[in-house]
């Protein structure tokens, strides 16, 4: 086991109800002295299904800080995806308020929040994949471009990043010349290139054995370090949820504490 894996565990809380008080934690104490990141103020989130409404968020609140590693962990259909989703700017709540940087997402048309979410968040999810002709360099440089980052800054910061997930000498394989775990890894590069406050993950370690899911996990607590940024992910995995700074337990559309 990894030294960082047999750390202390990480505390589970509630969401930050007005009402309610925060979980004591050395994270959130810290975290009380900055601006948060991201809040999520009363939010809900219901679909239509024919006549029928289905009502997956049921009144979520909760902040990123900067610097933090945050896990969300819930059973399938609990609502984590359709909450990362909203984080993300993919999708607007039916109720609530989500603010970005001070950014209200709940009132910004997909416009101007897709603006925002290609300079300044990241995201490890199914969809967003990795190309499978291109090479791990080529996959990363995709997202500078899509970033518009001056093309004279790509060549460095592609090497730059791939060197930070361990893969700088991998740099010109393809994904099916990479294993599942560097495979992550590419795909943790490409999100983090242009330089995103936030990054998303949707179970990035759900494909990958112990072994690879540590490395992942490494990766992610060094870029929370070096890059600056916040890692929100969801997960199933206990072992992994260790070396959150915050993990928030979500049952059938609410946090809960456990
Ligand atoms: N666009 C949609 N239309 C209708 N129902 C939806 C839609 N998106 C999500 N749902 C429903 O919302 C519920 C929560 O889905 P969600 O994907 O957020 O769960 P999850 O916790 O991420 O699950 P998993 O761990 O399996 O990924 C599910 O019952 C799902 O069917």
């Amino acid at each position: 086991m990894l030294t960082w894996l047999s750390g202390g565990s990480a505390p589970v809380a509630t969401g930050e109800q007005e009402e309610t008080p925060v979980q004591e934690t050395d994270a959130a104490n810290k975290a009380s002295t900055v601006e948060p990141l991201l809040t999520v103020r009363n939010v809900e989130r219901s679909f239509d299904a024919g006549s029928q409404k289905i009502r997956v968020l049921k009144g979520i609140n909760l902040n990123l800080y900067p610097q933090q590693l945050v896990m969300l962990r819930g059973r399938s259909g609990s609502g984590k995806t359709t909450l990362m989703n909203l984080m993300g700017g993919l999708d607007t709540p039916t109720e609530g308020e989500i603010h970005f940087k001070g950014r209200p997402f709940h009132k910004w048309d997909d416009d101007k929040r897709t603006e925002v979410r290609r300079k300044d968040i990241g995201f490890i999810f199914q969809a967003y994949a990795l190309m499978p002709l291109l090479s791990a360099y080529e996959n990363v440089e995709l997202s500078l471009r899509m970033a518009n980052v001056p093309r004279a800054d790509w060549k460095s910061r592609v090497t730059t990043c791939l060197d930070l997930v361990g893969l700088a000498k991998r740099m010109h394989h393809r994904p099916f010349e990479l294993s599942g775990g560097e495979q992550q890894r590419v795909a943790i590069a490409k999100a983090i290139a242009h330089r995103p406050s936030l990054l998303l993950a949707d179970e990035p370690t759900a494909e990958l054995d112990s072994q690879m899911a540590a490395q992942v996990m490494q990766v992610f607590k060094e870029i929370v370090a070096s890059e600056n940024v916040t890692i929100c992910m969801t997960t199933h995995d206990p072992t992994i949820m260790e070396v959150a700074d915050h993990v928030y337990e979500m049952v059938d559309g609410v946090f809960v504490v456990k």
